[in-house]
């Protein structure tokens, strides 16, 4: 055997150094240090894998009706291609889904997508979170901070909302991509930004450049690949498979046993017309699903909670939500000279009472947020005798949700009610103790505005 000389300054065979009493602990500690490195890397991998795995597919777009297939066949052949997207939809319909199937599906997958939720960050706080440090602005030594585009560099950016991105920003936007450069603070230089854009909407974007609301040149960029995202209500047909997985998805989370639907459950769900769509049939059945013991749920189960839910889509019908969906923000003249053109949009602060409860009923709808809603609102002039903070933080006979993710959401909620609280309702430094960015924080308030207003 042809055996390769060792090395004179190579280390000792492991044998003849384990035979040495001496090193014998050393050697222990070793084989314990390595097999530690093992795991970690095991872990790592994993951890990564993970982190890898895409939070949608397409095939998870459920629905076999001929409308959802068409959203598939063109969610595929979107994904081939690296031109802007736009998802045209009512809220709920799966247009968040949609964009990260795509770009799951898409060459950029193994590349960051970063989501910007539009409507949840104030105007005043756009710029520098999607552009990072304004390039007129002197080089400093914090301009580490990187804007949501350059964060997305290589992947791809969700814009979700991107009616609600004021006309300012809509031309710095379309210049970045077209150009993919941004320019860097001191004016100087600039960086090559590789990023592929897919937007949503659920305003008619048409009708806004019609209106001067929206640039021209950024709708037509955008409508190179454009998917309108059908109501649930013209694919009535989906539903039963719908169902099928939203039940098999909230027993998985919940650590619970699976239930079914029986068929006049069913019946009274195809007669129903859907304003939240798929957002609001999952959130019907969830709470359904955690009221009742049995492992059926009837039509008679469903029938008390479609009745709460029209009376909040009544609620969401009325003028000033309307004026929400087609309308613009709600705007507050901003200074001259503050960057921006001359609107910012405060999610909760500065608006009247009458716009801060409307907001309550058209903000997002979170799992059990319906059973949280009262069935006879408020009247808006009527001041709350109760401090929003205080009431969000947790009491000791609260029953805590059985959902992972109810419960998930319900400490974020708890947290951001105790940060508010220690900070006297600075959201700056609220968002420095949670150790999140403003915007971050913004977009969470979105989503309870209750928690957002100061009770004194
Ligand atoms: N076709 C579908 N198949 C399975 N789940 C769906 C489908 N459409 C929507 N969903 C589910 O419904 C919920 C709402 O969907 P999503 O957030 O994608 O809607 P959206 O159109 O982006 O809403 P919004 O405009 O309010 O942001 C999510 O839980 C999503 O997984």
């Amino acid at each position: 055997m042809n055996e390769k000389p060792r090395d004179s300054d190579s280390p000792a065979p492991r044998s003849r150094l384990a035979a040495d009493p001496s090193v014998e602990p050393l050697m222990d500690r070793l084989a314990c240090l390595q097999a530690e490195l093992d795991d970690t890397r095991r872990q790592l991998a994993l951890a990564q894998r993970l982190q890898r795995r895409p939070e949608h597919r397409i095939i998870d777009f459920v629905g076999s009706s001929p409308l959802a297939q068409e959203v598939k066949r063109q969610a595929r052949r979107v994904a081939q291609s690296d031109a802007p997207v736009l998802l045209m939809g009512e809220p709920g319909t799966g247009k968040s889904l949609l964009a990260h199937a795509i770009h799951a599906a898409s060459r950029r997958a193994a590349q960051p997508l970063v989501t910007v939720r539009v409507s949840a960050v104030p105007a005043a706080l756009l710029d520098e979170e999607l552009f990072g440090p304004s390039p007129d602005r002197a080089p400093r030594a914090d301009d580490s901070f990187a804007g949501r585009l350059q964060l997305a560099d290589g992947g791809t950016l969700f814009l979700d909302e991107i009616g609600d991105l004021p006309l300012a920003l809509q031309a710095k936007l379309l210049h970045v991509l077209r150009s993919q450069e941004m320019p860097m603070p001191g004016g100087w230089t600039s960086r090559t930004v590789n990023v592929r854009l897919i937007a949503s909407t659920r305003r008619d974007l048409a009708d806004m450049v019609r209106r001067g609301c929206f640039r021209a040149d950024l709708y037509y960029g955008l409508h190179v690949l454009p998917i309108r995202v059908p109501p649930l209500r013209e694919r009535i047909e989906d539903i039963e498979a719908l169902v099928e997985v939203l039940l098999e998805d909230l027993a998985r989370r919940g650590g619970l046993p699976p239930k079914s639907l029986g068929a006049s459950a069913l019946a009274a769900l195809q007669r129903r017309r859907w304003p939240g769509n798929v957002r609001e049939l999952r959130d019907l059945l969830e709470q359904a699903f955690l009221a009742g013991s049995s492992p059926v749920l009837t039509a008679a189960d469903l029938a008390p909670l479609m009745a709460a839910a029209t009376v909040v889509a009544d609620a969401r019908s009325g003028p000033t939500a309307a004026a929400m969906e087609v309308g613009e923000r709600p705007a507050v003249a901003m200074p001259a000279g503050s960057g921006n053109v001359g609107e910012a949009w405060l999610p909760t602060q500065g608006r009247s009472g009458a716009e801060a409860g409307a907001a309550l009923r058209v903000g997002p709808w979170t799992p059990g947020s319906m059973a949280a809603l009262p069935l006879s609102p408020r009247r808006p002039e009527e001041p709350s005798r109760v401090d929003p903070v205080q009431s969000a933080l947790p009491s000791e006979d609260a029953a805590a949700p059985a959902t992972l993710s109810a419960r998930k959401a319900q400490l974020e909620r708890e947290a951001i009610a105790n940060a508010l609280r220690r900070t006297k309702g600075n959201r700056v430094a609220a968002a420095r103790l949670l150790a999140i960015s403003r915007a971050t924080l913004y977009e969470k308030l979105a989503r309870w505005p209750e928690l957002g207003r100061r009770s004194d």
